[in-house]
């Protein structure tokens, strides 16, 4: 069964088109990024998938059914930039709260912090974290409701070496276990260390590239994108 269909999408913002006749298709479980330069649809494609936001056109299909609000809880993780996190709680408090609501027993918790290497800061409130401490926040909170899917909106941004490396192992034990992650980022440098099965957008649509072990990623971006060394 197809994990995620995007059939002949189309959508923009009044009359800037961010989507036209966009096709994309995932059958392998694993991890898949999603590339392009700032404002290209990222972000928006992440909240077309799960429903945030509806398309003018065409059709997006999870798990064989339509992406409606039902079928993205029961199979979809969404991870989205940390402004969807509230100062005044502390990390456990967020994380409780989307297990509580996911029906996921609390003691999944544990585990899933001390992977991330959070346990230190879990009681302490947000307005108190640094960037890269609410990434790895908002990763746990994806990864602790247990969803098939995973969207993950620039989880590598503004992340020190250590932290790239203790998400690094987390996304590779979610494939590891069979999930599946589909991973934007403006960095492909980055990305291309967490896999080299990437989703492009070009031209308002969506390109599929495996990217080759000799291939860097300043090289396939200045060919899809046209950005020349001066
Ligand atoms: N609420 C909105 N109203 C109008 N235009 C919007 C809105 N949200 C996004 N856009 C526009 O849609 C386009 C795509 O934005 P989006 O945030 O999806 O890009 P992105 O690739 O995620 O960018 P970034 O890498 O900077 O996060 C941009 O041109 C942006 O200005």
């Amino acid at each position: 069964m197809d994990i995620l269909t995007i059939d002949d999408l189309s959508f923009g913002w009044r009359k800037q088109p961010v989507f036209s006749h966009a096709f994309l298709k995932i059958e392998q479980p694993g991890l898949y990024g999603l590339v392009a330069p700032n404002g290209s649809g990222k972000t928006t494609l992440l909240n077309l998938i799960s429903s945030l936001l509806q398309p003018q056109a065409g059709k997006i299909s999870l798990y064989g059914g339509l992406n409606t609000a039902k079928n993205v809880f029961d199979h979809v993780a969404f991870l989205q930039d940390n402004s969807v996190l509230y100062p005044y709680l502390s990390g456990r408090e967020h994380i409780n709260f989307v297990a509580d609501t996911h029906h996921i027993p609390r003691t999944a918790i544990a585990p899933i912090a001390d992977k991330l290497e959070m346990t230190s800061y879990l009681d302490k409130r947000v307005r108190h974290y640094s960037l890269g401490m609410k990434q790895r926040l908002l990763l746990a909170m994806a990864l602790v409701v247990d969803r098939p899917l995973m969207l993950l909106d620039e989880p590598l941004n503004g992340l020190d070496p250590t932290s790239l490396i203790i998400v690094r192992e987390a996304l590779n034990q979610a494939k590891a276990d069979g999930q599946t992650a589909l991973i934007s980022s403006h960095n492909l440098d980055e990305l291309m260390r967490v896999t080299r099965d990437i989703f492009f957008v070009v031209d308002h649509a969506l390109r599929f590239e495996h990217l080759a072990a000799d291939e860097t990623a300043e090289q396939r971006y200045a060919a899809l994108f046209g950005v020349h060394d001066k």
